[in-house]
């Protein structure tokens, strides 16, 4: 018989070396680094260097992005050290096809806002072009696309039939992320505010608290 696949964790928006440390060392399957200026987790390409260079192989580099111009992407690439791209803007699925031509090898996921039964039925355009889709609560007009610590009704996804592999993420932390993955299935699980003294601000105690949940489950 096989083994049920354990829930992993994506830390989004880190920003400094004793946060990536302890994202490491409580198992975090993936860490996120955000390339948007208008976020309070944006980083430089050279920090995100320094930042991805102290992690070991099997964690992921995930780079977010929101409509980005092609020469950022290139940048997070080359001196970022990012090995998957996460699009939160109105990227359409040709720009993911673009994208996966320019950049071979590297992975790219795409999130979908969520706030009606609705909102899902965008995940199947990205079939084709998407390794991933993250299901993350919408945001309201004018304000961040992502990292706004806002959950959307995880009771949206009972019965959808997932076009393709997914996440979870919005308004997650350590209280309710058995919750989370238990009604929905979500087996990757993502998270900033939730880990977060301020926006912005990672807490390494509230990392710890989190992952250690998550390998509960
Ligand atoms: O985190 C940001 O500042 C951000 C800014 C612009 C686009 C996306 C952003 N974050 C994307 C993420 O992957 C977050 O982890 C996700 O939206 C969940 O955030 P939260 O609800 O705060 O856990």
């Amino acid at each position: 018989m096989r083994a049920m696949q354990r829930v992993t964790a994506k830390i989004c928006g880190l920003s400094t070396p004793d946060t990536v440390d302890a994202a490491v060392r409580h198992g975090a399957s993936h860490a996120g680094f955000v390339f948007f200026p208008k976020s309070p987790r944006h980083v430089s390409f050279e920090q995100a260097a320094a930042l991805t260079m102290r992690l070991p192989r099997h964690v992921g580099r995930v780079g977010v992005f929101v409509d980005p111009e092609e020469a950022v992407v290139d940048q997070a690439i080359r001196i970022g050290g990012v090995d998957t791209i996460q699009l939160h803007g109105k990227e359409p699925p040709e720009r993911l096809a673009a994208l996966r031509a320019r950049h071979p090898g590297i992975a790219v996921w795409k999130a979908v806002p969520v706030r009606t039964r609705a909102d899902l039925d965008a995940a199947a355009r990205y079939r084709p072009v998407a390794d991933l889709i993250l299901y993350d609560a919408k945001t309201p007009e004018g304000t961040l696309p992502g990292g706004m610590g806002l959950r959307f009704d995880w009771a949206l996804l009972d019965g959808f039939r997932h076009p393709q592999r997914w996440a979870l993420s919005g308004g997650i932390d350590a209280d309710n992320v058995a919750d989370a993955a238990g009604r929905t299935g979500a087996r990757l699980i993502d998270i900033s505010s939730g880990v977060e003294s301020a926006p912005g601000i990672k807490a390494v105690d509230k990392i710890a608290a989190f992952l250690q949940r998550v390998a509960t489950l």
